[in-house]
């Protein structure tokens, strides 16, 4: 394990390491980890089989590791965490607000917020050179997306960033990275203490209770009208009606106090993982210039030879959304290269559930007692034998239909047009789980994703540029604290950009980036 680490930056995310691990020693896809007294060992899964027999028939419950962050950060019984007849209600409860069709209903006030990033896009575009921390800049149009979405509450983060709401849930990301860092000086180091809940949580708490108050006391406000998919006029339901709909038809006394976890649960599971996921699509685009002239074609045919009409165009006509499907392979195709997050569950004993991949025998006995079982999706993503010599390259056309899911690009098999058949294994494409517990948001995540490129990437090139990050220096963001030291290792997989661990996996120093005005890829 140390030669792997002394080979890769210090600060890589731990959900990385393992594939370094496995290639290395050519273990095979279910291998122990013991990490002590850095953190608490692990069995790592990068096995499809496996995968599907913790997280989908039977589902594990999650890991005490995770299980005791997340009640930390967030409260207790968030829908997260929290197992049984528990999560199975609030599960009942919130489902209906995360349907695609009730999700689409949103696209209008998305669309509204998009346009406020496509205007700093166009601000820094017009500053020669100037740098900004991507990550910081998406996070604040994420999180004002979700708090549309769950609370009808407009946050305006993008026009002003600082609020006790957005500020907390940022830093206490910060102390979760900080928290596990296999350093252990930097473990324990009083930061950790004071970016940590005790601080942040009830300022957090405070601000939704806040929000909620005043919902509650008007729950039925005049700015609800929305256009719906179908184009029709209708009363949206943000997902504090649905919860509100529970509460009064079972006069639940303690609603409001388990209200406040969920809130904030989907408010910050709602934004960062789809923020990193941006910022990575844009520079994954950015590197591979075949793929963002596909994505471009496909916004000019479907939306128009105007990009500036598109937004008008996406609020009358949310179906066409649902034509762009080179855009939605490239979104999927950002997640298979760099998952936000993953599953870490808690099983019984391995050997009870699970078979050999190989073989198919019952495992030996599989001790998991204080153990992490973790469904590692960066290992399952970046398995050659999964998904071919091609894996570490970025090739949406993967997750196109046939006959267009082939490589495209000259001498690949197909005589200069390209040719060879991409393999997209089945189940093996897992970024949002699979099984009960996989992502609620997901819908949401992906038209999110959808309509931020359909309205930004014909018109802009956005270039990760970390040869520039000194040029942050004293931005006053909660990367700051994290920034890379200038000496250690800066590259995986031949990428300044690589991911570490801030809550989720996020990219390193935010992803310095410069925007300029689109050239002609
Ligand atoms: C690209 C974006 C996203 C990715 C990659 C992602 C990934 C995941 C994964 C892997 C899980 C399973 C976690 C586990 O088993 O411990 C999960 C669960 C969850 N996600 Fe997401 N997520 C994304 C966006 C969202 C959004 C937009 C929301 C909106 C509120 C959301 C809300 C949740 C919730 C509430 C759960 C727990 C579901 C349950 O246990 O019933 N996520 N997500």
């Amino acid at each position: 394990m140390g030669e792997v680490t002394a080979s890769l930056p210090p600060d890589l995310h731990p959900h990385t390491y393992p594939w370094f691990v496995a290639s290395k020693y050519n273990l095979p896809p279910v291998f122990y980890l013991d990490l002590w007294p850095a953190g608490q060992s692990m069995v790592v899964i990068a096995d499809v089989g496996v995968a599907e027999s913790v997280a989908v028939r039977p589902s594990f419950p999650k890991s005490r590791s995770v299980r005791e962050v997340m009640a930390k950060m967030l409260g207790d019984d968030n829908i997260v965490i929290a197992e049984g007849d528990t999560w199975k209600r609030l599960r009942a409860m919130f489902n209906p607000g995360f349907s695609s069709k009730h999700i689409m209903s949103f696209l209008p006030s998305i669309v509204d917020e998009v346009e406020v990033f496509r205007a700093k896009l166009k601000e820094w575009a017009s500053q020669d050179n100037k740098v900004v921390r991507l990550e910081d800049q998406i996070t604040y149009l994420t999180v004002d997306i979700i708090s549309k979405v769950v609370l009808n509450h407009p946050l305006n983060s993008q026009k002003n960033s600082k609020n006790d709401l957005v500020d907390g849930i940022r830093i206490m990301g910060n102390w979760v990275g900080t928290r596990s860092s296999s350093n252990l000086l930097k473990r324990f180091s009083p930061r950790v203490f004071l970016n940590g809940p005790w601080y942040f949580r009830p300022k957090i708490d405070n601000y939704i209770n806040n929000v909620l108050d005043q919902r509650l006391k008007n729950p039925s406000p005049s700015d609800f009208d929305s256009i719906s998919s179908s184009g029709r006029k209708g009363r949206k339901r943000n997902l504090i009606d649905l919860a509100l709909d529970v509460f009064i038809s079972e006069a639940d006394p303690v609603f409001r106090e388990r209200l406040l976890p969920q809130v904030a649960t989907f408010v910050f599971a709602g934004h960062d993982t789809t923020s990193s996921t941006l910022c990575w699509a844009y520079h994954l685009l950015a590197r591979n210039p075949h793929a963002l002239a596909a994505l471009r074609a496909e916004h000019s045919a479907v939306l128009g030879p105007d990009p500036a009409a598109a937004p008008a165009l996406l609020r009358t006509s949310p179906h066409l959304l649902n034509e762009l499907p080179y855009t939605l392979a490239a979104i999927r195709e950002t997640l298979r290269l760099f998952p936000p997050a993953s599953t870490i569950r808690e099983a019984p004993s391995l050997s009870a559930t699970i078979r050999d991949p190989a073989s198919g025998a019952p495992l030996p006995a599989a001790p998991t007692e204080d153990t992490m079982v973790w469904v590692l999706h960066s290992c399952i993503h970046r398995s050659e034998a999964l998904w071919g010599p091609t894996v570490h390259d970025f090739l949406p056309e993967r997750f196109l239909p046939a006959p267009r899911n082939v490589d495209p690009r000259p001498g690949k098999g197909g005589g200069g047009g390209g040719g060879d058949e991409l393999p997209w294994p089945e189940n093996a494409w897992r970024p949002f789980e699979r099984g009960p517990r996989n992502c609620i948001g997901q819908e949401l995540a992906l038209v999110e994703a959808r309509a931020v490129l359909a309205l930004t990437a014909r018109e802009f090139d956005v270039r990760a540029a970390y040869d520039r990050v000194g040029a942050l220096a004293g931005d006053g963001s909660t990367w700051e604290a994290r920034a890379t030291s200038a000496d250690a290792l800066q590259e995986v997989w031949g990428d300044p950009a690589y991911q570490i661990l801030q809550a989720t996996a996020k990219p390193r120093d935010g992803m310095p980036a410069v925007v300029s005005f689109a050239k002609e890829v």
